[in-house]
């Protein structure tokens, strides 16, 4: 491939277009840097040839622009110019809000490891009046619940199945992992492809900036999609309330790695697809009143799971195989969801779904104390709040088949001490948010008991 990128030298990022071919279900995703190449992400939901009346077009369409704005992020951040432009539609003031919200938060970490400052240099140019509101399309009761292949998403597909939702199970993507577990759920499946634009990559060699991006931003837009291609009413998330705060960087203040996971960005996406696809469409995070802990207690129910989960995000490259055996151990997810766990199961059972002792290893000292906020900050990852990793710890410490693992003893021994001891309980953390989610109401009521459970 023979283009040159000088992300110095760039000037604009332009939305060019998107086109779908509802026979073929492939969506198309276009975009340029000033009058350089275009970039062409592609979108394909299986289920084709698509039979949409007026109103489910206008609904796909909307869907469809809300997808291409959403996953530009992916290549804006290769040179991130204060320019942007959008050519094929016009968008409203509430909709480049929605954006900015969106591309400034989501790339908080990108621009904090670049040492660059995104903070009022990202505008989405606004020329077009609000809409009166989308209509109900009168879709059909069905849940698509997104899976990746780790505990969260599990544990929301086995609630629906005990409240008696009828869902899809549905991923993105080329995962063996995602797709073994899917199949392992019994349960229908709905496998969507995406292919980022290969030039990003050529790009990524010749030094453009490189990053974090808001990918559970990206995943969400094309469920919406999806569900209006299919005429379904739900998409589900498993975004836990943990995944709202950061990691406190001195100097800089919060930034959080996964923003398109918390609670802000769920609150305005769904907003905007009530307002502008569809009235009756619900996008929510089932997961969204529980903390990490509360989640990992849930998954410890069954053991269905066990041989084919993983939480460990080194399983899912988009380039080259990179086979970690499902856990690598030494990432801070590893590290975390072993530690979660660990109060809720018994002992020989995580060891045997890790292949080993992660509590009971002193070379991974460094990792557990970024988990646990001492001397360190909380990693960059997907892994629960500072004070959920000392809860568990603190939990283990008082249990006779734990507290003399290494990592445990050290933690009790010269942690533990510096820590008010009204902190460390357990049961605060495992109960259930009433308020900050927005799982359908009618849901809701059941699935509380159940979570309680
Ligand atoms: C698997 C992974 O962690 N990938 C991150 C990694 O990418 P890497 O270069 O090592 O390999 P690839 O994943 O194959 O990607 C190649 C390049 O493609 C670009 N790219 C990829 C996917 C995409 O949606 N947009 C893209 O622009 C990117 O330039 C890649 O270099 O490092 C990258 C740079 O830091 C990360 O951007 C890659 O992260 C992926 C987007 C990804 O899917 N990560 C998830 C595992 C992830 O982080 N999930 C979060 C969810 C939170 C959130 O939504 O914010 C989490 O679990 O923490
Ligand atoms: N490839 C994918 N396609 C669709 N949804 C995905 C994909 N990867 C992750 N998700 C969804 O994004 C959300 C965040 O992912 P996350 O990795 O935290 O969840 P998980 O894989 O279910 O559990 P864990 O936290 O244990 O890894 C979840 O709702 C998950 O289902």
């Amino acid at each position: 491939m023979s283009v040159v990128f000088d992300r110095n030298a760039v000037r604009s990022f332009r939305f060019i277009d998107c086109d779908l071919d509802a026979a073929t279900g492939v969506a198309r995703l276009r975009y340029a840097f000033d009058d350089g190449p275009e970039l062409i992400e592609t979108v394909t939901v299986p289920g084709a040839p698509f039979e949409l009346d007026a109103a489910r077009l206008g609904a796909a369409t909307q869907a469809l622009r809300l997808l291409h704005l959403i996953a530009g992020v992916s290549y804006y951040k290769a040179a991130a110019p204060t320019d942007i432009r959008i050519e094929g539609y016009a968008i409203d003031a509430k909709t480049a809000a929605l954006l900015e919200d969106v591309y400034v938060h989501g790339l908080g970490e990108f621009a904090y490891r670049n040492g660059l400052d995104l903070h009022g240099k990202i505008r989405f140019p606004h020329d077009a009046t609000a809409t009166a509101g989308a209509p109900a399309l009168d879709l059909r009761t069905h849940a698509l619940v997104a899976i990746g292949g780790g505990k969260d998403s599990l544990v929301s597909i086995e609630a629906l199945r005990a409240l008696g939702i009828e869902q899809t199970v549905s991923w993105i993507g080329g995962s063996q992992l995602i797709r073994v577990c899917a199949e392992r759920t019994g349960l229908p499946t709905l496998n969507i492809g995406r292919q980022i634009a290969p030039e990003l990559f050529e790009y990524n060699r010749q030094g453009a900036w490189n990053g974090h991006i808001p990918v559970t931003a990206i995943n969400s837009a094309i469920l919406v999609l999806a569900a209006v291609l299919h005429g379904v009413d739900q998409v589900v998330f498993s975004n836990e309330r943990s995944a709202s705060y950061g990691s406190m960087i001195p100097g800089t203040g919060e930034v959080n790695h996964q923003w398109s996971k918390g609670w802000a960005f769920e609150k305005a996406f769904v907003d905007h697809v009530q307002a502008r696809v569809a009235a009756d469409l619900h996008y929510y995070s089932l997961l969204r009143p529980l903390s990490e802990l509360a989640v990992a207690r849930q998954f410890a129910k069954t053991d269905r799971y066990d041989a084919h989960f993983s939480s460990c995000n080194r399983n899912f490259h988009l380039l080259g195989e990179r086979p970690v055996n499902r856990w690598c151990g030494i990432c801070p997810k590893c590290h975390f969801v072993y530690l979660a766990l660990a109060p809720f199961m018994p002992k020989p059972r995580l060891v045997s779904i890790f292949g080993r002792n992660l509590l009971d290893d002193p070379a991974q000292v460094p990792g557990y104390d970024a988990l646990l906020e001492y001397q360190d900050h909380k990693p960059f990852e997907c892994v629960g709040e500072g004070r959920e990793s000392r809860v568990a710890m603190a939990a283990l410490a008082k249990r006779p088949e734990w507290r003399e693992d290494a990592i445990v003893a050290r933690f009790a021994r010269e942690i533990a001490p510096q820590l008010d001891a009204s902190e460390l309980d357990v049961a605060g953390l495992l109960a259930v948010e009433e308020d900050a989610h927005r799982i359908p109401h009618a849901l809701w009521e059941r699935l509380r008991a159940h979570l309680a459970a």
